[in-house]
């Protein structure tokens, strides 16, 4: 893959102001185009199996790449035993994600991460936590992770945690709707949830490894980009299959087919599972490799990941250092 991102200072780019992109307005419903949505699958799975063999950038390279991964991580807490003080440790993290010596021996001034993302009830002892900075917080919505609380308790859900302070709402669609082939119905339902958003920006959780097939990922994305989604992301994080390579592939075809139509870029976010530096690393440069470089920003990219940092954080010493320390030194929450 191409080194692009160059070495450590070059990551300074993402110290430029965040290019920000029009949000996605939408469009009607256009089921022909739904319909003829097809995929390859053994081609998909093919073109996924290549890239994460022929990744390999080295040194400088591959602290750039890990520093840019950083910017983009939605650093995450979504367990039942959430509580303030384990929001605040996230939040202290996502403030300073790599510890300053590190950061000075690579030649680097502070970066954060994309956002912090957690259920409602945590949004107030983020939003207190993260104060004085521009990290937003994401919360997760619409009866997560199974959004099958009735339509009207999640659509208020939306509206209370916006009027708590979430600058992103991660809501998850109904399966059902997918899996019976209602498209109509899948698209009213994000069209609600994107008007209850209102200011704020809406991911779109497909939760792919319940919806039965790779077409299926194809046509649910197109639909919930047409209805207005500004990020599509793959799951929950609770599914039994989160994000893959293979999803992430369709996925990112079907943001680059949506921006070859529309002129609209729509964001992409994998989430779940995703906890090692070098799978970070896989996911950018395929994002690269289909999407190009604009992708590779916060605000059209990010990672859903609750202990990636840490992993990227112990490879950061290491390139620094030249040894490992041991996990638990960078654990994060
Ligand atoms: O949206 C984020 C995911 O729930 C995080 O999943 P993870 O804990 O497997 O990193």
């Amino acid at each position: 893959m191409s080194t692009h991102v160059t070495t450590p200072a070059g990551i300074a780019q993402s110290h430029l102001p965040q290019v920000t992109e029009p949000r996605n307005p939408g469009m009607p419903l256009d089921m022909d185009w739904v319909r003829s949505v097809q995929v390859n699958t053994s081609a998909v799975e093919r073109r996924a199996s290549s890239i994460a063999a022929r990744r390999s950038v080295k040194k400088d390279h591959q602290a750039a790449w890990l520093l840019r991964a950083i910017t983009c991580i939605d650093l995450t807490t979504l367990s039942g035993d959430d509580t303030a003080r384990r929001v605040e440790r996230l939040c202290a993290k996502a403030r300073q994600p790599v510890s300053p010596d590190l950061m000075k021996a690579l030649g680097m001034g502070p970066i954060t991460v994309g956002a912090v993302c957690v259920y409602h009830e945590m949004i107030a002892p983020a939003k207190a936590a993260l104060t004085g900075t521009n990290i937003p917080i994401a919360a997760v919505s619409t009866g997560f992770p199974a959004g099958l609380s009735p339509f009207e308790l999640r659509i208020k859900e939306i509206e209370m945690s916006v009027a708590e302070g979430a600058a992103e709402i991660d809501i998850v669609i109904s399966r059902r709707h997918v899996l019976s082939g209602d498209w109509q119905a899948l698209y009213d339902e994000m069209r609600a949830f994107r008007t209850a958003c209102g200011d704020a920006h809406v991911k779109a959780i497909l939760a792919t490894g319940e919806l039965g097939s790779l077409r299926n990922v194809a046509r649910a994305s197109l639909v919930c980009m047409m209805a207005g989604a500004d990020f599509i992301k793959t799951s929950t994080g609770k599914e039994s299959v989160n994000a893959t390579l293979p999803v992430t592939l369709v996925m990112i075809r079907a943001i680059r087919d949506y921006f070859d139509r529309t002129g609209i870029r729509v964001g992409y976010k994998p989430a779940g599972g995703i906890s090692k530096a070098k799978d970070a690393i896989t996911y950018l440069a395929l994002i690269k490799e289909e999407l190009g470089d604009r992708w590779l920003r916060p605000d059209l990219f990010r990672f859903g990941a609750s202990s990636l940092l840490g992993d990227i954080e112990r490879q950061l010493e290491h390139h620094v250092t030249g040894s490992y320390s041991a996990s638990y030194r960078h654990a994060i929450s």
